[in-house]
């Protein structure tokens, strides 16, 4: 008996291996069928040597050992090796994918043929035990919904309140640590900048900052103040503001490996990635219990309170108004806050950064800057808005220019929910529309296209603002992604830095590299996490400005 139905159940087995056998193929000569009506041809393979480019995973996960650099010498190089800009890989279990830094596909990728991509459901994998079902992992209507809910926040007059980034930028003078001879000491100024970030993003996105440069040491606690602000709740009072620093570092690093790790993903994991999460969890808390308590007191509140003006987009108002659900509120919050402080802060270390290794550049820029913006402190404030950062071109030019170079969301990944057509890249010469297979992902890196010779010239690799004297940016360009579902805060963030640079720049007129990476005969070594940020810091010393 028992062997009849072992022999059943291996003749189940076998059928359905049949079976799907022949679904596959079907599908494939379908597929055939359509990239032949599209006048489509193959792309060049990669340049992997083994089969399911077992050859490049194993050398992704080394690279730790190797000392590789993951962008120039793994990702920049495959492309100069393949002289193509468009390549196809399998990867392991014959997953399909395509590998392309042109335009036109991105283009298509983001735009054109939006409808028929998805965000990877591996991003919802690696991502997932921090952000859950937020903005960055879903698609279709729940993702719809949450960027509508979100665009208000970003209007013109909500990006404008630089009194709130003034404070804080205060807060990053008083941090910086003074000498008596007129100069700053030496100090890295990596983390105080990760630490502004998330004090004015705390404060742009959810009304409320973490202040987390006011207390008197950053690194000692600041529960009490935040335990008054937002109800005294057991996490206000435990954590501190290291933790949450700290919490946001060891996420990005496990990000990385989980990235690395492609479909193993899940061997990134432990103690300490799940210690974090349920830090920054908590974090987010703090915000949502804000949320439910001022959605109460609104509702006790008497309707003349307003006095008729027209009530300000409150954020997390919103947010509570379209779902009571604390889980997902938590998890559209923390996406926020990750997509808010990350980038503008890697994005502000790395102008800062290039500023020091190019005084030129930083000399250049201050003239402009003394120029645009008066030297006394408190009308250049005054003076300082979108509109006139804006109009101040070598500062625009200054961190486009640093966006190029250090393409702070560096590598991207969509999935084709449909066969569907990318615009070139197939046939021999790589002119030719290719195939793209349902399911296939398209691999695409900004750090790399930004690099392309053919499309910045001879010198990819310089930090040359100048470049962009002329210049109109389109797909070759491509920072904060583009198509519907191009960055919310990219106008917040440039106003941001943009204002950063200018106070920072005012207050100070040389700057000194000390440590790895600060001068020009260096190459800066690159920590790649959430986003790509020097993994050195900046260690420097700064001197006060006179005028
Ligand atoms: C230099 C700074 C920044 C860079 C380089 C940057 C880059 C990007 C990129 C590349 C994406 C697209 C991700 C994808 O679809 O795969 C994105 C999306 C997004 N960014 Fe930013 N970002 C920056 C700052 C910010 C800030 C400050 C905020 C909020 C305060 C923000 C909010 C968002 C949101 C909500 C999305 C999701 C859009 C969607 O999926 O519809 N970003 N950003």
């Amino acid at each position: 008996m028992g062997l009849v139905s072992a022999t059943n159940a291996l003749l189940i087995l076998f059928c359905y291996i049949v079976y799907k056998q022949i679904l596959s193929y079907l599908s494939f000569r379908r597929f055939e069928q359509f990239a032949h009506r599209n006048g489509c041809e193959p792309p060049p393979p990669g340049p992997s040597k083994w089969p399911w480019s077992l050859d490049r995973f194993i050398r992704v996960l080394r690279i730790g050992q190797t000392g590789e650099d993951l962008l120039d010498d793994y990702l920049c190089s495959a492309y100069k090796e393949l002289g193509r800009y468009t390549y196809f890989g399998t990867g392991p279990f014959g997953k399909r994918s395509v590998q392309t830094i042109e335009p036109d596909n991105i283009k298509a990728i983001l735009a054109t043929n939006f409808k028929d991509y998805e965000l990877a459901s591996g991003r919802y994998k690696q991502f997932s035990p921090l952000l859950g079902k937020g903005i960055f992992t879903t698609d279709g209507e729940a993702w719809e919904h949450s960027r509508a809910l979100f665009r208000p926040q970003f209007a013109r007059d909500m990006i404008n309140d630089l009194d709130s980034i003034e404070r804080h930028v205060q807060a990053l003078f008083r941090a910086i640590p003074k000498a008596n001879d007129g100069w700053t000491t030496e100090f890295d100024l990596m983390p105080l900048l990760f630490r502004l970030t998330l004090d004015t993003a705390t404060e742009f996105l959810f009304g409320e900052s973490v202040n987390t440069q006011s207390s008197k040491n950053p690194y000692t606690a600041l529960s009490g103040q935040r335990g008054r602000d937002v109800g005294n709740s057991r996490i206000a009072k435990s954590k501190t503001a290291m933790d949450y620093d700290e919490a946001f570092t060891i996420i990005g690093h496990y990000v990385y490996k989980r990235m690395r790790y492609h479909f193993l993903y899940f061997v990134a994991d432990g103690f300490e990635f799940r210690n974090a999460i349920r830090t920054l969890k908590g974090f987010a808390d703090l915000y949502v219990r804000k949320a439910f308590e001022s959605a109460k007191h609104d509702i006790e509140k008497r309707p003349s309170a307003t006095d008729g003006r027209k009530e300000k987009f409150v954020l997390l108002k919103a947010l509570v108004q379209d779902t009571q659900d604390p889980e997902k509120l938590r998890d559209e919050l923390l996406a926020l806050l990750l997509a808010g402080r990350d980038t503008t802060s890697s994005f502000l270390t790395w102008v800062f950064l290039l500023l020091c290794r190019n005084p030129r550049v930083f000399n250049k820029l201050r003239n402009e800057i003394m120029s645009t913006f008066p030297p006394n402190a408190r009308k250049s404030q005054e003076n300082l808005s979108f509109a006139s950062l804006k109009s101040c071109r070598y500062l625009q030019h200054t961190m486009l220019e640093t966006l190029r170079l250090y393409s702070i969301i560096y590598v991207n990944i969509r999935v084709a929910i449909r066969n569907t057509v990318l615009p070139i890249g197939g046939g021999p010469s790589g002119t030719a529309p290719l195939a793209v297979k349902k399911d296939d992902a398209i691999i695409y890196s900004t750090y790399a296209l930004h690099r392309r010779p053919d499309l910045w010239g001879p010198d990819p690799d310089q930090f040359r603002p100048e470049r962009w004297e002329g210049r109109k940016s389109g797909w070759d360009f491509l920072p904060f992604n583009g198509g519907p579902r191009v960055c919310l805060g990219q106008q917040y963030a440039l106003t941001e830095t943009g204002y950063v640079i200018v106070r920072m720049l005012q207050t100070f007129d040389k700057i000194e590299g000390i440590g790895p990476g600060t001068s020009a005969d260096e190459k800066p070594n690159k920590a790649l996490g959430v986003t790509l940020y020097p993994r050195d810091g900046i260690k420097i010393r700064l001197r006060i400005a006179n005028d």
